[in-house]
């Protein structure tokens, strides 16, 4: 009796798995992709976290550069390197909704920009957007300065090891630096690395990585019993606690400075200083038609910042100061760019047009996120069938951008694993179409952070190469690991040498 039950509800499964494939295969059977097994789909195909890349472009060079997959009973999905697909995609006003795996992270961010929804993400993205103009960036700059300084204090005690894992050092830097600039506060990440929220932050960014990718806890009444679930309501009350209370003492902060600043300019202290303004703060005093955020959606865009704004840095910067050690002769350059500016001083502070003129830092940096793009691929839902190239793709598609395979296809970018800065001048840029290399996306929802990013990552940079020569450690290998966030599973390792500027 049992026996047969099984049977039936395999027969079952089986043959609602090939209906629902044989509905896709109508319309995506032009593409080519994997054999998928009935159940399985490709799943199969997939291990672990550091595999995961090397498979994609493996697929890339077999089936081409839109191919498909299915895994489990998902609705398919189109992994998309082809230029011409990625421009009418990322160029759609209509295809801006994220996939459904985005839902992991909604316990935490809401629906903030990373995460919201149509009307919702259109009137954020309008009132957040005027908080990445360049005068409000500016006065960020200083910011970058002082947690850069203690950066480079922290790095000095392995001054002449064998080798650091520059990795951990950096991404507690960029905690420091989201946390003030989105919230105003100090939490001292780099001198007390184990404090309640920091360990949070790290905390909740493994468990989201962790359900992505597995196979029982990507169900949300599977999830609810594991052990990832307890842990995550533990660590959102931390983090939303600590949300929370910015936000309240924030508020009461600004009400008592219009009190006693009555007769002040709004932007201005006692001493006529332009007061800095922080994320918060603009959200805070947001207004339309007597009309302002909530507190609910102000925690859901600073949460946001909090997640986007601090690993994706950290990541790009620790492969960059990687990539100097394995290039002297792309370091040396760098330098003498820093020299010219700086001269022999290592400790003036880097002034937001100086930032600018590091022309070459700026090329270094381009080609690191060519290599190691912080999100080495990223997703969108189709929610009504749409048409391309003459051809339907059907609803429910997730469309995947593989921007990691994209910037290796050797058409544009020949030779694709050497690390050559050249690649980005001026000339090589304006030869190349703009969707031929999206390391922050493109289109109107690409990312709100890109030139908050570039600004911390050169301050960052200039700051560590002012100070220390980088060299390699020859038996050091990087292992790609695609988590929520391209890392490297063995760390990232140099060797520092105080610099004689
Ligand atoms: C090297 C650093 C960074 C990289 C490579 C990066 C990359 C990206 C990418 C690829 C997306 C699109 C994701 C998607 O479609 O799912 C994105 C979106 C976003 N990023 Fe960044 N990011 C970086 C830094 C930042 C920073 C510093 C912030 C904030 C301070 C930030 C805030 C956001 C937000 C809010 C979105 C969602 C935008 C929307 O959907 O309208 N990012 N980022």
């Amino acid at each position: 009796m049992i026996l047969l039950f099984a049977i039936s509800i395999f027969v079952i499964l089986i043959t609602s798995w090939l209906l629902q494939y044989y509905k896709y295969e109508k319309f995506l059977g032009k593409f080519k992709g994997p054999r998928p097994l009935p159940l399985f789909g490709n799943t199969l195909q997939f291990g672990k976290t550091t595999d995961l890349l090397r498979i994609l472009l493996d697929n890339r060079k077999k089936y081409g550069d839109i191919y498909k997959l299915y895994i489990g009973f998902s609705p398919p999905f189109v992994v998309i390197s082809n230029v011409k697909f990625l421009e009418y995609l990322l160029g759609s006003t209509k295809i801006l909704e994220k996939s459904v795996e985005y839902k992991f992270l909604y316990r935490w961010l809401g629906t903030g920009l990373l995460t919201s929804r149509s009307l919702k993400w259109k009137k954020h993205r309008k009132i957040l957007t005027p908080a990445f103009h360049f005068q409000i960036l500016e006065q960020f700059v200083d910011v970058f300065d002082h947690y850069g300084n203690i950066l480079v204090k922290k790095l000095e005690q392995e001054v002449g090891k064998k080798s650091v894992d520059v990795y951990p050092y950096v991404t507690l830097c960029s905690l420091d630096i989201i946390c003030a600039t989105s919230m105003g506060t100090k939490v001292h990440a780099q001198d007390d690395s184990e404090s309640k929220y920091v360990f949070s932050v790290k905390e909740m960014s493994r468990i989201i990585m962790d359900r992505g990718f597995s196979a029982l806890k990507r169900f949300d009444s599977l999830y609810y019993f594991s052990k990832d679930y307890q842990k995550e309501t533990q660590v959102l009350k931390i983090l939303h606690g600590y949300t929370n209370s910015v936000i309240r003492s924030r508020k009461q902060e600004i009400i008592k400075e219009n009190r006693q600043n009555d007769d002040l300019p709004p932007d201005e202290d006692d001493i006529g200083r332009k007061k800095r303004k922080t994320f918060l703060d603009l959200l805070l005093q947001y207004t339309k038609d007597g009309q302002s955020m909530t507190d609910a959606e102000i925690r859901e865009e600073v949460d946001t910042f909090m997640f986007e704004g601090h690993d994706t840095t950290s990541a790009a910067v620790a492969f960059a100061l990687y990539s100097f050690a394995k290039n002297p002769d792309v370091q040396r350059k760098a330098v003498e760019e820093l020299r010219s500016i700086f001269g022999d001083d290592k400790d003036r502070p880097s002034t937001h047009r100086e930032l600018q003129e590091m022309k070459y830092l700026e090329m270094v940096i381009k080609e690191t996120l060519r290599l190691y793009p912080s999100v080495p691929f990223y997703a969108r839902n189709v929610h009504e069938d749409i048409e391309y190239d003459g051809g339907i793709i059907p609803k429910d598609t997730t469309l995947t951008i593989f921007a990691y395979g994209l910037h290796r296809d050797p058409e544009t970018f020949p030779d694709p694993e050497r690390f050559d800065p050249e690649r980005f001048t001026q000339e090589k840029q304006a030869g190349r179409s703009p969707y031929a290399y999206l390391p922050f996306s493109a289109g109107p929802r690409n990312c709100i952070g890109q030139k908050f990013a570039m600004l911390e990552m050169k301050s960052l940079l200039a700051k560590v190469l002012r100070n220390y020569e980088l060299l390699e450690v020859p038996e050091h290998k990087i292992v790609l690991a695609s988590e929520t966030i391209l890392k490297s599973a063995t760390g990232m390792h140099v060797q520092l040498k105080k610099r004689n500027l």
